[in-house]
């Protein structure tokens, strides 16, 4: 890894006019997008992966990244899908036997654009009190006017559909179960697709760690394109209907809330983060802009069916209004930092859904329940 004064410099600009100069520790080049944090100590691989990330520059609070280095079993797709990444400090050092490279070397075979050396605390208390902002990250222009002008001219998350930029076009069996290194009872992890409830999986940027725990509960999965429609769906003759998480403002798409509308009470559905705000838009509640989001893995909810609260793994920028709910859905589970919605329930069918990550990868696992819940509710809607 080359010392930091061998790295090049870089250049991060906000679209109200502040600058932050660094150094580049990935690809040269230059990205823009929405510039937001997360809170987790660790799970800088799965957050570069996570397809929700997609159109966001993501700065990492924890000021040490890249500690454990990179390991091929802890993706959550194909490759990063963020635009940009931010860090106070590159580690020097990968210690891990799991690894097989550094995260700078990661970031440069992706052509991620990257930066350290910023003071990160200074930019998160920027956006905490501001809000959520356009930026843009570059090693090829430091010049900083230029560089808050093509923040201005970025197009910002609202009103976009990203999830076709990331859903597959091809629909697949899911076979790969939880690694053994986060299999809760440590065994191996052959190959394996599930003789239990058939579950079709929405995909609409969806984090493989959740097929991962849909086949670890004996479920069969198929996972299709975010696009299916109902009919195709249905033709799978699944015993539930799985919603993704997935990127950007769930409003424009619209092609998958039309589908769900079709679906609920026909099959159970379990959605989870943008597969919960569709969910809630196909029943007819709105979703808003959060100011900052929610993107950690420390994040409380309470489960208002048993007051239980849960530390859950986090990352969303929209959510479901509170106000907005029609009778037909409940909430079941609230934000303790904000009262924000964090689940709701159909009272008319089988379908419930959260705005938060049971599958955790990175986080904690206390709301594996969930996927519980999902599984109890396919049995008992399965004909006998
Ligand atoms: N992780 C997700 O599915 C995110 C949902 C949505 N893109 C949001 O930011 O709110």
């Amino acid at each position: 890894m080359p010392a930091p004064s061998e790295k090049p410099p870089a250049k991060l600009a906000l679209e109200d006019g502040a600058v932050f100069a660094g150094r580049s520790i990935g690809a040269p080049g230059e990205c823009d997008g929405e510039v937001c944090f997360n809170t987790s100590m660790t799970g800088y691989q799965e957050i570069l992966t996570d397809p929700s990330y997609r159109g966001q520059i993501v700065t990492m609070t924890y000021p040490q990244i890249g500690n454990y280095g990179v390991c091929p079993d802890d993706m959550e797709s194909g490759g990063p899908k963020l635009s940009g990444f931010v860090v106070r400090e590159e580690s020097r050092v990968r210690s891990n036997f799991r690894s097989n490279t550094s995260l700078g070397d990661y970031l440069r075979e992706h052509g991620v654009v990257a930066i350290e050396g910023i003071d990160t605390r200074a930019l998160v208390r920027h956006i905490r009190s501001k809000g959520a902002m356009r930026g843009v990250l570059s090693t090829t222009d430091l010049d900083d006017a230029s560089l808050v002008a093509k923040a201005k001219a970025s197009p910002g998350l609202v009103g976009r559909d990203l999830v076709q930029e990331v859903s597959p076009t091809d629909s697949q069996v899911w076979s790969e179960p939880l690694s053994r290194w986060t299999r809760l009872d440590g065994s191996g992890a052959e190959p394996f697709e599930g003789d239990g409830p058939h579950v079709v999986a929405l995909d609409f940027g969806m984090k493989w760690n959740i097929p991962r725990c849909l086949v670890g509960q004996g479920c069969r999965v198929t996972v299709v394109p975010g696009k299916t429609p109902a009919d195709e769906i249905l033709a799978h003759k699944p015993d539930g209907v799985f919603l993704s998480n997935g990127p950007g403002d769930p409003e424009p798409v619209a092609y998958a809330t039309d589908t769900i509308r079709s679906l609920v009470g026909q099959k159970p559905i379990f959605g989870i983060c943008l597969g919960h705000q569709l969910l809630s838009l196909a029943l007819g509640a709105k979703t808003y802009k959060m100011k900052f989001g929610h993107r950690g893995a420390n994040q409380p909810v309470q489960d208002l069916s048993t007051g239980k609260v849960e530390i859950t793994s986090q990352n969303h920028g929209f959510a479901v209004d509170a106000d907005s709910l029609p009778d037909s859905l409940e909430v079941t589970h609230l934000s303790l930092n904000d009262q924000t919605v964090e689940g709701v329930n159909c009272r008319t069918a089988p379908a419930f859904s959260v705005q938060y990550h049971p599958e955790a990868s990175a986080g904690p696992h206390d709301s594996h329940y969930l996927f519980d819940r999902f599984l109890a509710m396919m049995r008992q809607q399965a004909p006998a």
